[in-house]
């Protein structure tokens, strides 16, 4: 049984105020969410605290549970600090894993929010105690609503990061990680590691009329997605995306627009900075280094359009048909963005 938010509330309250808290002065907002988070990252008394009042997520070796909630949808499962300490019993486990579990965030009813990998115990066990099925991240992305999907790939981000992280680089000692887990710290030295993401730049380039998407060979027989590639050591955001565009299609872009951000889990983590761009339509002709790409082409809105209606790989003919990211990717996003600029471009 979930407790009410009330109770929960509790030590978020008296983490930001300490004991004598005035209800006036409490906001149970976004912002003391956010300086709950950062509170627990500090105070390892407090974290564990919030553990044991908080929502946890089971992994298993990296593999999300989740629980069916109709039949395209999924949903990962928040148990309580009692529920997986049962379950843990159950299996074998005298529940001192507990205490590796990782924050990952703050829910709006005010839980904080853990992961824990029970990657040393029998997952059909773990699933059937808890109603659930393990799947894995690269289906199960695609399969979760909203703001789960972010919060299940960094859960596993993390959980992955603690796991290739446990010696330090410099000295070879092993690393020791804070209640928290938001950092690692050397044994022997000062040096302290924090979760890292890698910085891609991710464009979608139009010449007014056209967008251009490219494939690689690993991608899906089809599939064409909006240029990306990582931002080297010390590159501005507008330096990478200049540098990635001219190396793989040979243009030199203008009018570079952010659009948004993402993280994306595969193969590892990725920071993804989506941006527009523009090319003049006399400096549109194609260059593509085939070392870099397989294929780069301008689509029309039509083309686009017709793209977007391809919902699954169509492996029925020799020749697929062209389709694009998943609405979970920021790639979509920049599609849709410029189809909707292209849109109000034409009624104006
Ligand atoms: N979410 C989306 O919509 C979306 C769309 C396209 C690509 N992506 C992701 O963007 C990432 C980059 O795309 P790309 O493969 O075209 O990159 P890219 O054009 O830079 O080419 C990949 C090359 O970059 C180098 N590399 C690999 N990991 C690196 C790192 N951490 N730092 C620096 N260089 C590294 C390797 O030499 C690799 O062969 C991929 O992980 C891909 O999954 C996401
Ligand atoms: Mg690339």
């Amino acid at each position: 049984m979930i407790q009410s938010s009330m109770s929960a509330l509790r030590p978020l309250r008296t983490l930001l105020f300490g004991e004598h808290y005035s209800l006036t002065r409490f906001c149970s907002g976004f912002v003391s969410r956010m300086r709950y988070i950062n509170r627990l990252k500090e105070n390892d008394a407090a974290c564990l605290s919030a553990l044991q009042n908080g929502h946890i997520f089971l992994f298993h070796r990296l593999i999300p549970l989740l629980q069916c909630s109709d039949p395209e949808t999924f949903r990962p499962i928040a148990l309580t600090y009692s529920e997986v300490q049962s379950v843990l019993h159950k299996c074998g486990s005298d529940g001192s894993l507990l205490k590796e579990s990782i924050l990952i965030g703050c829910s709006e009813q005010n839980h904080a929010q853990f992961c824990l990998d029970v990657g040393e115990l029998d997952p059909a066990a773990i699933a059937q105690n808890c109603k659930g099925t393990f799947m894995d991240l690269r289906k199960a992305f695609f399969l979760l609503e909203g703001a789960e999907a972010p919060l299940v790939a960094k859960a596993q981000a993390l959980l992955q990061w603690h796991q290739i992280n446990r010696f330090c680089g410099a000295t070879g000692q092993l690393t020791q990680r804070n209640q928290a887990g938001s950092q690692r710290a050397c044994s022997s030295s000062s040096i302290v590691y924090y979760p890292k993401m890698s910085p891609v730049v991710i464009v979608l380039v139009s010449d007014g009329k056209r967008c251009l998407l490219g494939r690689q060979s690993s991608f899906p027989r089809g599939l064409y997605s909006a240029l990306a590639g990582f931002c080297d050591m010390g590159e501005t955001l507008e330096e990478a995306l200049r540098r990635e565009v001219a190396e793989e299609v040979g243009l030199e872009v203008q009018n570079i627009i952010y659009s948004s951000s993402q993280h994306w889990p595969f193969p590892h983590s990725s920071f993804m900075l989506a941006c527009h761009a523009t090319v003049s339509p006399a400096h549109s002709q194609l260059n593509v280094d085939h070392l870099e790409l397989e294929d780069a082409r301008w689509f029309t809105e039509e083309e686009i359009t017709c793209a977007l209606q391809v919902k699954a790989p169509p492996w029925r003919d020799h020749r697929p048909a062209v389709w694009l990211p998943p609405k979970h990717a920021v790639a979509h996003r920049l599609i849709m963005e410029w189809r909707e600029q292209q849109h109000s471009q034409d009624t104006e």
